[in-house]
């Protein structure tokens, strides 16, 4: 189980994330929702160990991660997608998920290593290719995907370090239409799997109302709803959060 308590980030006077107490069991996706600049990611950094917190705790299985660094987090379970930044654009696609394998593997980012050629680590990339529908883009250097690819590809160097907590941050931002449900096929997928804890930002409603389990509510940093998504919705507290009106 994951677990905030009382987490709070100030950046100046300004208390972007209020004392959120909130957890999240295995098997459950959590739509985290909420106007624009009320701190979801900036919530999604405090648990996964960009940002540092300025109070709480964040706790997995009972252990307190809070002061533990972003790769060290990673290594515990908490998998944060990978900003694009964070992929290597001039190798292959293949490659780049061929390393997060071996990053999990304990095997570190030896390039030249034999580990490289062994089979299995190549069908393991592989079959997460597949299942992100990048096959055919094996070979291709991942600075040539178009944009709806680079996605997927972030969604399977997360699925290759088999992560207990998916924080997905607006998987689907970006991408056109046809290529919406291929990642929310993998997210429902997952969810399927039933081992995972899920947490989701977005801010499309009708994907929030397919898939999640839960939904929490931030507006100005504090959680403001917490519930069963046909009931939160309908709540006045969401009404008011989304109009901007002091809930
Ligand atoms: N590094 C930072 N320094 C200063 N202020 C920050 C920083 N990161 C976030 N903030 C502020 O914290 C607040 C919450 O921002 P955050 O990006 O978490 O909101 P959000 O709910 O994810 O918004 P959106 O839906 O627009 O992505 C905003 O007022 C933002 O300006």
């Amino acid at each position: 189980m994951l677990e905030t308590q009382d987490l709070t980030i100030r950046f100046g006077g300004h208390v972007a994330v209020d004392r959120v107490s909130c957890s999240f069991q295995p098997g459950t996706l959590t739509a985290i929702v909420g106007p624009n600049g009320a701190g979801k990611t900036t919530y999604f950094n405090l648990i996964s160990g960009q940002l540092p917190a300025s109070g709480g705790r964040v706790l997995l299985n009972g252990e307190d991660l809070t002061r533990l660094s972003a790769p060290q987090r990673t290594r515990r379970g908490l998998g944060r997608a990978f900003q694009l930044t964070q992929l290597f654009p001039h190798l292959t696609v293949l490659e780049n998920v061929r390393l997060a394998v071996q990053a999990r593997c304990g095997m570190g980012l030896r390039l030249f290593s034999v580990w490289l050629q062994h089979r299995s680590l190549i069908d393991e990339s592989m079959a997460l290719l597949e299942r992100v529908r990048l096959a055919a883009r094996a070979d291709s250097l991942a600075a040539s995907l178009p944009h709806g690819d680079q996605r997927k590809l972030e969604v399977a160097l997360l699925m290759a370090l088999q992560p207990k907590v998916y924080l997905f941050d607006e998987p689907t931002a970006g991408m056109s239409v046809d290529e919406v449900p291929v990642v929310l096929d993998l997210i429902r997928d997952l969810k399927r799997e039933g081992r995972h804890t899920i947490l989701l930002v977005e801010h499309k409603m009708d994907v929030v109302r397919e898939l999640a389990d839960r939904i929490v509510v931030l507006h100005q940093g504090a959680l403001v709803a917490d519930g069963e998504p046909a009931s939160v919705m309908a709540s006045a507290v969401v009404q008011n959060a989304y109009l901007g009106v002091a809930a």
